[in-house]
This record gives structure tokens, sequence and C-alpha cells, in this order.
């Protein structure tokens, strides 16, 4: 049911590099990204992945700090995208962006062990909100990749700065969640005993706790093997709280960083081949929807097919088991207070 660009979340990330190489001649070469955040646990190894993608042709590394410091390392890497450090200084932050084609943000800060995504808000919501800015100034026509969290609303926050700026197009906004779809790809394939690869687990909602409601219903064989009751409600648990695994074993020193960085090359790198001119790209993700605007949630994570100009269309969720209309009733009404939260934060 799902293409193979879908499958590409659970994919190794060597063998999408290698494919993204198959279309190395097409016109998807030639794209500018750029990295707000290059410094930090994501964005060091983001940085790296990304370098080795050969649909990159620049890469442009900003950060508050070491910016400079991960572009020099960075750079030797024996691949062709050219690699350039952007400091805050001599307006860095508006050349790092000028010309990018796609902007990625994993800027701000991660959780600590007790904390929720929300309670990052207070720090996060204004660091996306001047990137943003900046982005809707000097790149308005970038696609606009979401990692800092919480993502349910900040999100929302960049769509309102590039509104008021008169250059939004909702077609070119994205929040990663492409971590979400790796972890019930990963997890479930660890139940069944099936591939990792050939198990794909669309995850729609948001990314936050209840708000992310894994299909397992739409999994093909693989769900087979997860038994109804204590078994499955384990697993969807697991990958609604698989952050907080994460948090906690990390034990106070952040939240997933590699996990995120290979999700965040995967998910680009689609968008790059969909650039590119690549039929058929289709990934999970967060992005202005009109699926449940009627009930007054305006953004909602589900597949979505990538073309030349971003998202060209929003999938419905599809058929769904009784459980998962349960978790989707679950998820609407936070994630309506989410959106809501990050709309207004950007007045
Ligand atoms: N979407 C997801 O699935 C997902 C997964 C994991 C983490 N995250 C989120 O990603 C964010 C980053 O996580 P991390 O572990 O890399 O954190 P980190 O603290 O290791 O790195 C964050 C980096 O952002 C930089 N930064 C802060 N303010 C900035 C600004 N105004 N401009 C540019 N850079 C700035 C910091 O200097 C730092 O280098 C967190 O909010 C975390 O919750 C999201
Ligand atoms: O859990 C976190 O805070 C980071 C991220 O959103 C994740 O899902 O790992």
């Amino acid at each position: 049911m799902f293409t193979n660009a879908l499958r590409s979340a659970a994919r190794p990330a060597s063998r999408t590099l290698a494919l993204a190489r198959g279309f190395r001649s097409s016109a998807a070469a030639n794209k500018n990204v750029a990295i707000a955040g290059c410094s930090g646990g994501i964005g060091q190894p983001l940085s790296l992945l990304l370098k080795n993608d050969p649909l990159v042709t620049s890469l442009r590394l900003y950060d508050l700090r070491m910016a400079p410091g991960v572009a020099a390392d960075v750079s030797h890497v024996n691949t062709p995208a050219v690699v350039t450090g952007y400091a805050p200084d001599n307006n860095g932050l508006e050349q790092a962006f000028q010309g990018a084609d796609v902007i990625v943000v994993p800027a701000g800060v991660p959780r600590k062990p007790g904390m929720t995504r929300d309670d990052l808000f207070n720090t996060n919501a204004s660091i996306v909100r001047d990137l943003a800015k900046a982005a809707a100034k000097v790149a308005p026509k970038a696609h606009i990749l979401i990692i800092s969290n919480p993502v349910n609303s900040t999100v929302p926050i960049v769509a309102e700065v590039f509104k008021k700026a008169g250059v939004y197009d909702p077609k070119k906004l994205y929040g990663v969640t492409t971590l979400d779809v790796t972890r019930a790809s990963t997890f479930l394939s660890g139940i069944a005993g099936s591939k990792p690869s050939e198990t794909i687990v669309p995850v729609v909602g948001g990314h936050s706790g209840v708000t992310i409601v894994p299909l397992l219903s739409q999994a093909g064989s693989a769900n087979a093997s997860v038994q109804p009751g204590e078994q499955y409600e384990k697993l969807v648990h697991r990958i609604q709280f698989g952050g907080d695994e994460v948090v906690k074993a990390k034990d106070g020193a952040g939240s997933a960083t590699l996990s995120m960085a290979y999700a965040a090359a995967v998910f680009t790198n689609s968008l790059l081949r969909a650039l590119g001119g690549e039929q058929g790209v289709k990934e999970c993700a967060y992005v202005d929807s009109p699926l449940y605007k009627d009930q007054g949630v305006d953004f909602f994570a589900t597949p979505v097919t990538l073309g030349t100009e971003g998202v060209t269309e929003v999938h419905p969720v599809g058929q769904i088991s009784k459980e998962e209309e349960a978790l989707l009733q679950a998820c609407l009404p936070e994630l309506k207070k989410n959106i809501h939260k990050g709309e207004c934060q950007a007045m």
C-alpha cells in the first residue's frame, strides 16, 4: 500500500543514500540545505549525514556556538557538498539562510527527565519564531523542516510568522515526525521478527504522547504477530512514549539525537528526491492539513505525497481499527490545544 518513498523511513541510511545516488543525475542535484542548530546533539550527526547525501550541493551550518568548527570538521569528508559555517556575528543567520532550498531546524533545548515536550515551549518558541522570521525575510520560498520541540506548537509558530510576512506556503512547512515512524517500525519488527525495512507503520496525529497515533492495523502481516490486549497496548505506549525512554536512559544529558538525526536525514533525502522530480515520494509529516480543520485542528501528521513544490497531497488516515479510532479521539483535543498555543505565541 505504501510507496518505496514511505518505506525509506525504515531503511538503513546506507540503502537510502545509495538509492539517492541513483538520482544523482536528475534535477535533484543543486540543492542548498541549511541547518539551524548544527552544533547540537542532533545538529552534528545530521550535518554529517547530509554531507553524505549526494543530493545536497551546498550545506550551510548555523548555530549560536561552534558552527564554523562543525563546518570545518564535516567539510573534510570527501563528498561533493560544499560546507560553510556561519556564526551569529556579521549577520550569519541571514547569510546561512540566503538562497537555501531547504532549512532544517533542530535549534533549541531538549528535555530532561520529568519534563514534557510542552515544558520546552517557553524557551524554544522564541528560538523557532526568530529563526522563522529570518527565513521569511531571506528565504521565503525555502522548505522549512521543524525538529525543535514541542513540534505540535513550533510548526504553527512558523506558519504564523510566514503569514505575517505575507509569504506563507502551507505546502512547504513540515514538522518532522519521521522518528515516530522509525520507532514504530523498529518496535513492531522486534515483536514480529520481520525486517524493519519491510515493516512500515504509518504514524499520524502529532509528536508528543497521546497525540502520536500509530496505525498498526495498516502495517501488513507484521501486525498479525501482535496479540490484542496487553501486548498491543504496551506496543502503542512504547511508540507514543519512545522519546521518554531515551530521555530517561540519558539521565539528564538530553533526548534522542542519533536516531533523530537519522530520521531527519531520511526525511530530507525524500524531500530532495521529490523536489528533483521523483514521482510518488510519500512520507508521514506534520503539515497544514485539511483533514480535521472542521474540529479546529489545523496541523496534522499523515502520509503526504511530496512533489517539486512540496506537499502535493495530504492523505487521510484511511481505514483504522476501533482501538485506533479511540487513540485518534484522544489525540485531537490535545493537538488542538498545542496548535492554539503556538498560534498565539507568534502573534
Ligand atoms: N522532532 C523530533 O522527533 C525530535 C527528536 C529529538 C529531539 N527533538 C528536539 O530537537 C531540539 C534539539 O535537540 P538536541 O538534542 O539537538 O539539543 P542540543 O541542546 O544538543 O542542541 C541544540 C542546539 O541548538 C542551538 N541553538 C539554540 N538556540 C539557537 C538559535 N537561536 N539559533 C541557532 N541555534 C540555536 C544550541 O546552541 C545547540 O547547539 C530539542 O528541542 C529537542 O526536543 C525533536
Ligand atoms: O522525547 C523528546 O523530548 C525528544 C523527541 O521528541 C523524541 O521523540 O525523542
